[in-house]
């Protein structure tokens, strides 16, 4: 058992400090935000996260789990404080490290006995020194900093965090070293390891993993993209490649474009700490445009399918950027959005969790609604941009007789060609054919 600190309790801090408490330690969460941490001991969960109240709750019940939102009293017993902070994109791209600096700057001026101060954020390489930095010019107390990325991904959060692929550990302390094994135990199984390196290594790892995932996305884009032009189907050129193991089939899947907390924020940072050091990374400089293009894929498609495209009406199914998650950070339906009102069309939009969020974003610059098919009334066209499930197998008789024509563009690929043929519809997707209704 160690008694832990988290501080930031956002989509990372929240499940750390669960998952850890379910592993049998004593946790306290901090955050600035006093709405978010009244809620929290309130018993209420902030975020939607699929499988974080069962343990959010047995662990509140069992007294290991705490929230607050002073800093001081959080940290005093604690032998391990984890770094949660946000690191949001500066106008040039860079992580903006001002609240993890700010943070360590607060550290160093309470801590009066050895910690390990641990960077769970998604930091350039180089900042665990300027973490370092930051608490020795506060204090001469003996301190541990450790970079240990968070590779989770939202809506598989819990699963993601509590069955790793692998753990990754940048620190040179030996007494660190010994305290985050100890930590990470419970987690560790055959063939997904905690790999202990130094920090910059373990700081570089998390974004060239980000990095790699966004080209990999972005790479089947383009090749869909091509597949329209010479006739291909991406499904087969898809499953083709993927079964070569060296590709694998994951994260082959092409659509509207990568959005999200992590990968856009993540890639320009890249990029950055790249030109920061005279370096060019061409090949994520690449990404970043083809996936700027990407995301708003779908416009080309309905302007060449309406040309004028001023007073038609669109329903639109998905706005958070991925489907299980309310977040809407960067999702591609907001740039799609944008586009479609700048010419003077209407949308009505319809998600299962992530309207609130968009609502507080765009206001009556859209309209809501709280079931799919009532988007479609009187539409000139369905949209779809996130794949949620309850999408998947829909009543096309309901959503013909609801739109004015029965037209659809898919930017996630949802439904089989094959099947869509018996439709009924114009079906419009990404890299492959369009399907025209039978006459
Ligand atoms: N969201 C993900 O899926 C994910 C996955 C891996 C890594 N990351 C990285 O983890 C970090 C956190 O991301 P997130 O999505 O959890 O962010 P978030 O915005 O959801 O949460 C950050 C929290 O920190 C709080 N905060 C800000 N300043 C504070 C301060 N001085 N003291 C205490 N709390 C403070 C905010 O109020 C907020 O609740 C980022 O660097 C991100 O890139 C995110
Ligand atoms: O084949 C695919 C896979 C994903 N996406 C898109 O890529 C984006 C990111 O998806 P995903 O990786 O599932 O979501 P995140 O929760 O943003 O997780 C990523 O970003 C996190 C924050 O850094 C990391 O911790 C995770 O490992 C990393 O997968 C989304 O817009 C998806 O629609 C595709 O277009 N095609």
């Amino acid at each position: 058992m160690k008694n832990i600190a988290v501080i930031g309790t956002g989509y990372v801090g929240l499940v750390t400090g669960t998952c850890f408490a379910e592993t049998g330690n004593n946790v306290i969460c901090v955050d600035i935000d006093k709405e978010k941490v009244e809620r929290l001991k309130n018993g209420e969960v902030p975020i939607y996260e699929p499988h974080l109240d069962v343990l959010f709750e047995r662990n509140i019940k069992q007294k290991r789990l705490q929230f607050t939102t002073d800093l001081a009293s959080a940290i005093k017993d604690a032998e391990i404080i984890f770094l949660a902070l946000p690191t949001p994109p500066g106008e040039d791209g860079s992580a903006d490290l001002s609240y993890v600096l700010g943070v360590a700057k607060d550290l160093g001026k309470l801590i009066t006995e050895y910690k390990v101060i641990i960077d769970k954020s998604t930091v350039p390489v180089g900042t665990a020194d300027k973490v370092t930095a930051a608490i020795k010019a506060e204090t001469d107390v003996p301190f541990a900093v450790v970079s240990n990325p968070e590779f989770l991904r939202e809506g598989y959060a819990v699963d993601d965090f509590m069955n790793p692929d692998r753990v990754i550990i940048g620190t040179e302390d030996e007494k660190a070293k010994i305290v985050m094994k100890e930590l990470y135990q419970p987690f560790i199984r055959d063939g997904h390891p905690l790999i202990f390196m130094d920090e910059k290594s373990a700081e570089l790892t998390k974004y060239a993993a980000n990095a790699f995932l966004a080209t990999k996305i972005t790479f089947m884009n383009e090749v869909a993209n091509f597949c329209e032009i010479v006739g291909a189907d991406v499904d087969k050129v898809r499953e083709g490649m993927g079964s070569d193991t060296r590709i694998g089939h994951r994260f082959l899947y092409p659509g509207i474009g990568f959005g999200g907390s992590c990968f856009p924020k993540d890639v320009s940072a890249l990029m950055k700490s790249g030109l920061d050091n005279n370096f060019d990374f061409s090949i994520i400089d690449a990404v970043l445009n083809v996936n700027k293009k990407q995301r708003i894929k779908l416009l080309d498609k309905i302007l060449d399918y309406f040309g004028d495209i001023k007073g038609k009406k669109f329903a639109l199914w998905g706005l958070s950027f991925k489907p299980d998650t309310d977040d809407i950070r960067e999702a591609p339906a907001l740039y799609l959005i944008d586009e479609l009102i700048n010419r003077g069309a209407e949308v009505v939009a319809f998600d299962p969790e992530g309207m609130d969020n968009v609502k507080k974003l765009l206001g009556d610059k859209i309209s809501y609604v709280e079931n799919q098919y009532d988007a479609l009334d009187g539409a000139d066209a369905l949209l779809i941009a996130t794949e949620w499930s309850v999408f998947k197998n829909p009543d096309f008789n309901l959503i013909k007789s609801k739109l004015n024509s029965p037209v659809i563009f898919d930017g996630r690929n949802i439904f089989n060609l094959s099947d869509i043929q018996e439709k009924g519809v114009y079906y419009s997707s990404i890299g492959r054919q369009t399907i025209l209704p039978k006459v």
